[in-house]
């Protein structure tokens, strides 16, 4: 994401203002500014040359001609230390930079894409951290010469692994979140994906490591200078410290000066860290993040399967005239024994414009699977085992295409087909504001500027009855209630006027008067915008409120399709009439059945 919003910046300032509320921060802050500045002015400083020699006075103690006195060349100790702490701090960043910049894109790449590239690179990383490093790095100054920058950068290459396990785990851990789907289907690329969402997840973990990794470097660096092994002509820590130690009775000051130099460094750069981390993480509401609830397990489907009474499946009235059509659609997933598991079979319906078409059936039953395949959001081990989708005439599958080709489907999800998903907090991603998270895709999608999509947010906000769309714009997921976060979504979905929207038990998540407020919404913006629907739903109550024609879906296959008003009367299959049962038994659907009536004009007797 590019510049900076006013919330953005508030948050920035709260992490600062945190940050210098820990005095241990302060304190480190305040030591590494020092050594920066050393860093950076010490050759300008310092009274002589790193090499000057005084040879008249070696081991001398301090002077005013030498304020640390001079070590066994008489060279001056103050001069060595300040020209030593631009090359030990430089070129232990520089290990840093070369492990960031190898662990980090690999770490992101592999958790978020997975495949052969997780495979590959990880072999890498687990090799890489199988060798010692000690015996790596005294083999380069065997062969490369006492080089700092040549070992720090072998270093760094070695300690890459580190940032890309670090990386791809976090990676992995928010990969399943909703609200990186709901970035997708919000038409967001990978990459932008990537930066805004998962950056932001692993910035906490990677500034730790990234601060324990120029600690190790000094120490690593020091620790091989100390054996003699560094390039005597150049000053650093390790160096001073090789000279000290063999002259630490008769002049301690010499061994004193670049230990304390590498202790405070250290020690500063692990306590800012810690503090960075928890100054960041105070500010992240991640507690409330929900996970996607786990699917049924196998067995369920074949026992189901067994269980199944065969009906004939209802022919498909495709067409081009439609807005969607699905004919014969079958999914399945590749099994460990080589056989394949099938979650959807012989799927056939079509929905129109103006129209709201309901899936209906219980869990398990192949709903999700259904709207995911018209989504292109199927796992990446899901195969289209038959079957094809059109959407607006055109396939998204044409027939005996195994896949759902993201290259059509992509350039709609955002655009033309919208979702509205089951778990409103859980879309919502905890790290920015809902004004942030609804405004980027109508920059992105459609080139809007920050004013222009800022005040089409506000509208939004308010065409889905949200009180104050102003404040709201500025809140964060955590502030808000799940009907007005599902409000949000529904405001997120219309924002790019879809012709279609896909809306997957979108008030299973919330209480019974909150449902009945967000689907009056959704039928009045259906009315409104004349879009077609898709709702998934295992409540036919909530079918009889909102939709025009029903499908029921039961173990993966269309089991009853018709008017709504005609099924709910003269309910034709065994598992419709328990659908309807169970949901009469709970006695507030004779409301919905009357709502039905009012709604698709259908007469009950
Ligand atoms: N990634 C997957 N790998 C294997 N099987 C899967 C996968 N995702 C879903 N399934 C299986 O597909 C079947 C249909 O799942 P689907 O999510 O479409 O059901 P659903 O009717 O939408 O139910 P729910 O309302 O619980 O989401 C289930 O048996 C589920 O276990």
């Amino acid at each position: 994401m590019t510049g900076s919003s006013p919330s953005n910046d508030a948050r920035r300032s709260g992490v600062l203002r945190r940050l210098l509320r820990n005095p241990l921060a302060v304190v480190s802050l305040a030591a590494l500014g020092v050594l920066l500045a050393l860093t950076v002015l010490g050759p300008t400083l310092a009274p002589y040359d790193q090499n000057f020699a005084d040879i008249a006075r070696p081991l001398a103690g301090p002077s005013s001609d030498h304020l640390w006195g001079t070590d066994s060349a008489g060279r001056d100790t103050f001069s060595r230390a300040l020209y030593g702490t631009q090359l030990t701090i430089v070129s232990g960043a520089l290990c840093a930079v070369v492990a960031i910049a190898i662990g980090l894109p690999a770490g992101l790449t592999a958790g978020y894409f997975g495949g052969r590239f997780d495979t590959v690179a990880s072999w890498f990383a687990g090799m890489l951290m199988s060798l010692p490093n000690i015996i790596v790095l005294l083999a380069v100054r065997a062969a490369l010469g006492p080089s700092v920058w040549i070992s720090m950068v072998v270093f760094g290459v070695m300690l890459s692994p580190g940032f890309f396990r670090l990386t791809r785990s976090a990676v992995q851990s928010v990969r399943g979140e909703l609200y990186i789907d709901a970035a997708r289907v919000a038409g967001l690329s990978d990459g932008r994906i990537i930066a805004r969402h998962v950056v932001s997840v692993v910035r906490a973990p990677v500034i730790i490591q990234t601060a324990i990794t120029v600690g190790v470097a000094i120490s690593i660096q020091a620790g091989l200078q100390f054996l003699g092994l560094g390039d005597p002509s150049e000053a650093s820590w390790g160096t001073m410290l090789n000279e000290g130690f063999r002259n630490i009775y008769t002049t301690p000051l010499l061994i004193t000066v670049p230990a304390v130099l590498i202790g405070v460094t250290t020690g500063a750069l692990v306590l800012l860290a810690n503090a960075l981390r928890d100054a960041l993480e105070d500010g992240v509401p991640g507690a409330r993040r929900r996970r996607r609830p786990a699917r049924t397990g196998p067995g369920g489907v074949r026992a189901a399967l067994r269980r199944r009474t065969p009906v004939p499946v209802l022919a498909p009235s495709g067409g081009a005239d439609h807005l969607v059509v699905v004919d014969g659609l079958a999914v399945g997933y590749p099994q460990a024994d080589g056989s394949t598991r099938r979650v959807v079979e012989d799927v056939s319906f079509r929905v129109d414009r103006g129209e709201v078409l309901a899936i209906v059936g219980e869990s398990g039953s192949g709903k999700s699977q259904t709207a995911f395949s018209i989504l292109g959001l199927l796992p990446a081990n899901a195969e289209i085992l038959a079957g094809s989708i059109q959407f607006d005439g055109v396939h998204l599958v044409a027939p005996g295409e195994d896949r759902v080709p993201q290259e059509r489907v992509a350039p709609l999800r955002g655009r033309r087909i919208a979702y509205v998903p089951q778990e409103p907090m859980s879309n919502l991603d905890p790290n920015f504001t809902i004004g942030h998270q609804l405004s980027r895709p109508l920059r992105v999608q459609q080139g809007m500027s920050r004013a222009e999509a800022r005040r089409r947010v506000v509208e939004l906000l308010a065409t889905v009855g949200i009180v104050d769309p102003e404040r709201t714009y500025h809140l964060h997921a955590h502030e808000i209630s799940g009907g007005m976060a599902q409000r949000v979504l529904i405001a997120g979905a219309l924002s790019c006027e879809p012709d279609l929207i896909i809306a997957d038990e979108p008030t299973t998540a919330l209480d019974v008067t909150v449902q009945a407020e967000v689907l009056d919404l959704l039928r009045d913006l259906q009315r409104r915008t004349g879009m077609g629907v898709i709702l998934v739903t295992h409540n036919f109550g909530v079918v009889a409120d909102l939709a025009n024609r029903v499908v029921v879906m039961q173990t993966g296959r269309v089991v009853e399709t018709g008017e709504v008003g005609d099924v709910l009367r003269h309910p034709q299959h065994p598992y419709t009439r328990m659908l309807l049962d169970s949901m009469l038994e709970g006695r507030e659907p004779m409301t919905m059945l009357t709502r039905a009536d009012e709604t698709s004009g259908a007469r009950l007797s």
